[in-house]
């Protein structure tokens, strides 16, 4: 079950409080960049969420960069139809789209740096609350502590799982290298800055979560089959899943899985 943390669900507040936070952290520096926003304001006024109604399942998906969240989030969509959203092409499509916050996001994402949290968890509740699904999966997202206590105060909920992806450094930056995807933080250089925050910021995160024993350590190296064959007993493991399992005809893991376990 998803637990709320709260009755209540503010929103975040104004666009004007969101450009302030990014010409904050413009200004900001260093591994600490996204704590510059701990202190944000929230309007006790704001209406509740219509996601305290919907109570969905949410699962975090964390692991370096290169980790394969991405790829393994494909397949789980496959197998067991959670909608996927991906905190990084949330971004991305913010570029693209050339929105009034796009130029500053690029520039984050270049240098490897965490976009302010109010930015990110304002797309995130976007998709959240305009989508008919019950299940999500949150791909790259908390990447911070403040990042997280962000999510808990907005969206005012806690993930029921979280997954991390752990893979060694070199493996990672071979795969990042390799993407040739066109993504403007695919390169060396970036990759060393992605990997320094990852280390600084995203670890406390995971070792949040394994204290709170929400934490499944999934070991990234092998093929994308031998990984995902270490995620499934996982979703297996919760009664949601074995009744409406979605199945994929193009998939057979799905189509074997359903067989066996009716
Ligand atoms: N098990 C694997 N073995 C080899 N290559 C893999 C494996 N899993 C994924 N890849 C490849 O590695 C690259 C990175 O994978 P993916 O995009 O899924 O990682 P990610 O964790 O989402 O990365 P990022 O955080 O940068 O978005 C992709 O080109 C993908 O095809
Ligand atoms: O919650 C997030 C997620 C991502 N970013 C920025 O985007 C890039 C790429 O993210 P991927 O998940 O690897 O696609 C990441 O390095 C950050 O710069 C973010 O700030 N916050
Ligand atoms: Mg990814």
């Amino acid at each position: 079950m998803w637990r709320r943390v709260a009755s209540l669900s503010p929103m975040i507040s104004s666009s004007s409080s969101s450009s302030r936070s990014l010409a904050l952290n413009q200004t900001a520096s260093g591994l600490k960049l996204g704590e510059s926003f701990a202190t944000h304001m929230i309007n006790p006024e704001e209406r509740a969420s219509p996601l305290k109604e919907k109570a969905p399942f949410i699962t975090f998906v964390l692991g370096g960069p290169g980790s394969g969240k991405g790829t393994q989030c494909e397949k789980i969509v496959e197998t067991f139809g959670l909608q996927h959203l991906s905190a990084g092409d949330l971004l991305r499509r913010e570029i693209a789209m050339n929105t009034k916050n796009g130029a500053t996001i690029l520039n984050l994402i270049k240098d490897g740096k965490i976009v302010p949290s109010e930015v990110t968890v304002k797309l995130i509740q976007k998709e959240l609350e305009s989508s008919n699904s019950s299940k999500f999966l949150i791909d790259g997202f908390p990447r911070t502590e403040e990042n997280r206590a962000a999510f808990e105060r907005i969206i005012r909920a806690d993930p029921d799982v979280v997954l991390f992806f752990d893979c060694p450094e070199e493996e990672m930056v071979t795969r990042v290298l390799n993407r040739n995807q066109g993504r403007i933080d695919d390169n060396i250089t970036t990759m060393k800055k992605r990997l320094k925050i990852f280390n600084a910021l995203n670890r406390p995160v995971i070792d949040y979560y394994k204290s709170k024993g929400k934490l499944y350590t999934i070991n990234a190296v092998g093929t994308v089959d031998d990984i995902f064959q270490h995620v499934l007993p996982i979703f297996n493991s919760f009664e949601q899943f074995k009744e409406s399992r979605h199945v994929n005809p193009k998939s057979t893991i799905s189509s074997s899985l359903v067989e066996t376990s009716s």
